[in-house]
């Protein structure tokens, strides 16, 4: 259960059976396709039994609460542990702490790149277990931190890549020139003796997601160029052979230790399957995945696989495969708990419930209630978000339309780059393939006045992907150093030419950020990549990175921190949008609803059956954590 506080006690004021739960399973049994239930989280149990309004009823059950440890605690003891009288109150959970952490030196994590947050402790504990060569997927709610700690991964394995291509070079010189002569020759036993090196790197990373976008948000490509399958839908056979026949793309399938994969929620199962088969074969490896160390991201609570042609698709998790990587046994599914993205509880709870397509009568009461207009001082409107691309448009047009200052038009500059398998693309095809994979405009009209929001992050931590802002003016670089506009450290990558007027944008104050305030920036040109894979460049755009902020697509919103937004909810059509769309906002205050209604709530049925018994298993682990953490235990 995500928790910005302690969540222990569901009490269900309306349901089948009103009383006090320690178990989301057993509330669930009670509220889910119950009309009008009414149901809320407390830490203590008796303010659950408070607000419930039932007394003397609630179904704590043991062996829910002591679940997964207590296969452990049974081998010595015939009943649930209890504190000792003596035993200190429990204290605040110290998990939720931000930490710094600190690992032996062969498992240090450097941590988080530029700008990023320090890792809380489950991230680091997470980044440790990965940092150990388990295969893991991390989920977890809308704003739990995923992202940053992806980021973080791919760091600490590209220092060891580093590390490791050192001594890979040195262990190699050693075997072949060892006698002089090399160990095929006659060398000593020591030389006979010394281990071949091995082709597989372990620290060599795949960095991959499901779609384009999400693959530039992480510096890497979609998983279907890294694998080489292209749109995949060739039988495995078929695909395995196309991948031999291309020695790049086998060599790169052999010589990986792992392999990301963000987004995980949208590559459907029988892609994962293809995966896994091609994977044992090319690498000449029976091991589930041919052995790949597999870190995969995303939450399956947001958007699924786009369905083809026949409208239906099954979840990766739903993969024959799967099971054979992560499982109980494994217990390396672990669901990130602590929301960083929203502060207010009483936000946390609705989108949790949301999360699950849950929504009491309450909640939607206070959700219609945001069908308002908020005013902003400094009139810097929200971000518009919609479900169709179609209104996204027509609405940014209009808008600029009617701003009467003069308009100012960025062309992008495209440079083509090489695929992964060495065949160069044309200026077409390189603009093709930044249009399908980055949100950065080919053409980017722009007029003082214009709502606008920043498609990258400027490293300095302050000006982040999703930032929204006014244009105010336009400037050279130099002018504005010369009236005070700071620029931002990044801004001087692309060297932009000093003759042009870039955008001087007024950029929305960060409220709930601490040493976040409103700012004017210029934002000249700069670049961004669509990466081969081999992690090369296969086509460059140089543009203001700026995109015109009136309305989004809630599907290029996903991944988005907005501080103020705007959600059209009346042509939802698909599982898991509201809760992708709501969950940007940082706060309720900010944020406008039209016109909700708790139909728009759409959870998938399967994805909830799927995630219940670990999560539930997680929560039971934790209660577990906590007590021995917390009580002095008797029995021991
Ligand atoms: N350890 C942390 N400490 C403080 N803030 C954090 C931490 N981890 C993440 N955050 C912040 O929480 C917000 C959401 O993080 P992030 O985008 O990584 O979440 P996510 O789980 O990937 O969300 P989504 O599923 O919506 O894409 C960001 O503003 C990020 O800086």
């Amino acid at each position: 259960m995500p928790k910005s506080g302690k969540v222990k006690f569901y009490a269900v004021r309306r349901g089948r059976q009103p009383g006090v739960y320690t178990t989301w399973e057993e509330t669930a049994k009670q509220v889910i396709q119950f009309p009008g239930a009414v149901h809320k989280s407390f830490s203590t149990y008796q303010q659950a039994e408070r607000w419930s309004g039932v007394s003397g009823r609630a179904e704590r059950s043991p062996d829910s609460t002591y679940l997964t440890s207590q296969k452990h605690w049974r081998a010595r003891h015939n009943s649930p542990p209890r504190c000792r009288p003596s035993s200190p109150l429990p204290q605040a959970k110290a998990k939720s702490a931000t930490i710094h952490p600190h690992f032996p030196p062969e498992h240090s994590a450097t941590g988080q790149s530029a700008g990023d947050p320090p890792l809380s402790e489950q991230q680091a504990r997470i980044l440790a277990r990965i940092l150990n060569g388990e295969s893991f997927f991390f989920t977890g709610s809308a704003g739990t931190g995923k992202s940053v700690l992806l980021r973080a991964i791919i760091k600490a394995f590209k220092e060891r890549e580093r590390e490791e291509d050192e001594n890979v070079e040195t262990h190699w010189r050693d075997y072949l020139n060892d006698d002089g002569l090399g160990a095929r020759g006659r060398g000593s036993r020591e030389s006979r003796d010394r281990e071949k090196p091995t082709a597989v790197k372990r620290w060599k990373l795949g960095v991959t997601a499901s779609t384009g976008m999400a693959g530039v948000n992480i510096g890497g490509s979609t998983v279907h160029s890294w694998a080489g399958v292209g749109l995949g839908d060739l039988p495995a056979q078929k695909l395995y052979e196309k991948i031999l026949r291309n020695k790049i793309t086998a060599t790169r399938w052999r010589t990986t230790g792992a392999l990301i994969i963000d987004e995980i929620s949208m590559i459907d199962a029988t892609l994962f399957d293809k995966l896994e088969e091609i994977a044992r074969k090319v690498r000449h490896d029976p091991r589930p995945f041919g052995g790949l160390q597999l870190i995969l991201s995303g939450d399956f609570f947001q958007l699924p696989p786009v369905a083809k042609g026949s409208n239906t698709y099954a979840f990766a998790f739903e993969a024959s495969s799967w099971s054979q990587i992560f499982n109980r046994d494994k217990n390396n599914i672990t669901s990130l708990t602590r929301v960083f993205r929203q502060k207010e509880d009483h936000f946390v709870r609705i989108l949790e419930g949301m999360r699950r397509g849950l929504i009491s009568d309450e909640d939607v009461i206070l959700l219609k209630s945001l069908e308002r207009q908020v005013e902003y001082e400094g009139g810097i409107e929200p971000v518009g978000l919609y479900p169709q691309k179609s209104e996204v448009a027509t609405i940014n047009a209009a808008r600029l339309g009617a701003l009467t200052t003069p308009v100012q038009i960025f062309l992008a500059w495209d440079v083509p780059g090489v695929t992964s398998s060495g065949y160069a693309l044309d200026q077409t095809q390189a603009t093709a393939s930044l249009d399908r994979n980055t949100i950065w405009p080919k053409e980017l009209e722009l007029k003082v006045g214009a709502l606008v929001m920043l498609v990258t992050n400027m490293q300095d931590g302050v000006l982040v992907n999703g930032s929204t802002g006014i244009v105010v003016d336009f400037m050279t670089l130099a002018d504005a150093m010369a009236e005070g506009i700071s620029s931002p450290a990044a801004a001087f990558g692309g060297a932009p030419n000093p003759e042009t007027a870039w955008p001087v944008v007024e950029i929305t104050p960060v409220k709930h950020a601490s040493g976040k305030h409103s700012k004017r920036v210029i934002i000249p040109s700069m670049s961004v990549d669509v990466l081969n894979a081999q992690g090369k460049p296969e086509a460059t755009r140089y543009q203001v990175p700026l995109i015109l902020a009136w309305a989004l697509t809630i599907h290029k919103s996903q991944g988005q921190t907005l501080e103020r937004v705007k959600i059209d909810l009346t042509k939802i059509f698909v599982e898991g949008q509201t809760y992708v769309a709501i969950s940007r906002a940082v706060s309720l205050e900010n944020l406008e609803l039209k016109n909700f209604t708790p139909d728009r709530v759409m959870a998938h049925r399967r994805v909830i059956e799927w995630a219940r018994p670990f999560e539930q298993e997680q929560a039971d682990e934790e209660q577990w954590d906590d007590l021995v953490t917390n009580c002095d235990l008797e029995g021991y």
